[in-house]
């Protein structure tokens, strides 16, 4: 008798804004996989160094915020802003920081909770460094304007001040100390099909995404019911 072969696991990373959230929230629900936003975890890490006075450039303040960090500070509304988008790149180019998190997001992807099937994790470094063996891997990207306009717009809707060359500015940055740090830089991994967002429609990205996912999710779903 074989071994069960672990539960599938869809990688989803991209840059800010590229619609790998939206992506990875449906493919999730489409085959009832447990879902985790790995940002919130460098979001929530940001914020804890923020709120007690600290800066998120400070290794060792960083490190310990990311070892104290407890499941309940993943359901703070204001990690979704773009301060805590900030203070989440600083915190995420530390070593010691991705190292605390990294049992945690591991073991999602091992054991989904609420006993799932399989498991879509989506943030930069999901189908390089958490889930290297992934079942399939997906790469969502998109211009940085077409980007900039989407969470600029996303800003506006939820009723928040934007200006959209801010925005811009915000997420250059960002992409730029995401893709050139030591620890994990932002890169597809050689793996990884890319899909590019910047003409597609949420819901034509979705079903590119799904002609991505399916083949390998369904394979995987069935070599672990022979
Ligand atoms: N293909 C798309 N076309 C237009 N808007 C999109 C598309 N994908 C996502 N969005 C919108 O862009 C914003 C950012 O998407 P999100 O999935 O949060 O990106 P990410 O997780 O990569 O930061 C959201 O407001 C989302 O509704
Ligand atoms: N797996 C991950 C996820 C996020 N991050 C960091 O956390 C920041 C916020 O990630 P996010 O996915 O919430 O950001 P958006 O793409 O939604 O704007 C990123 O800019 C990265 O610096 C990371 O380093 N590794």
């Amino acid at each position: 008798m074989s071994d069960t072969p672990a539960p599938p696991v869809v990688a989803v990373d991209g840059p800010a804004a590229s619609g790998k959230g939206t992506l990875a929230r449906r493919l999730a629900k489409q085959f009832d996989f447990a879902y985790l936003d790995t940002g919130k975890l460098y979001r929530a890490v940001g914020m804890k160094v923020v709120r007690s006075g600290g800066d998120p450039e400070d290794e060792d303040a960083a490190e310990a915020a990311a070892r104290a960090l407890d499941i309940s500070e993943l359901e703070d509304p204001a990690l979704s802003g773009d301060d805590a988008a900030s203070a989440a790149s600083k915190v995420a180019a530390i070593p010691g920081v991705r190292a605390a998190l990294l049992e945690f997001q591991r073991t999602f992807a091992a054991v989904p909770p609420d006993g799932k099937p399989g498991a879509v994790l989506d943030g930069r470094d999901i189908g390089t460094v958490i889930a290297p063996d992934a079942t399939v891997k997906l790469f969502a990207t998109a211009s940085v304007e077409v980007r900039a306009d989407r969470r600029h717009k996303e800003l506006i809707n939820r009723g928040e001040a934007s200006i959209y060359a801010h925005v811009l500015e915000e997420l250059k940055a960002r992409d730029a100390r995401d893709m050139n740090r030591a620890a994990a830089p932002l890169v597809a991994a050689s793996d990884a099909v890319v899909l590019d967002t910047s003409d597609l429609g949420i819901d034509e990205a979705f079903a590119a995404a799904l002609r991505i996912v399916e083949g390998p999710v369904q394979k995987a779903l069935e070599a672990r019911e022979d």
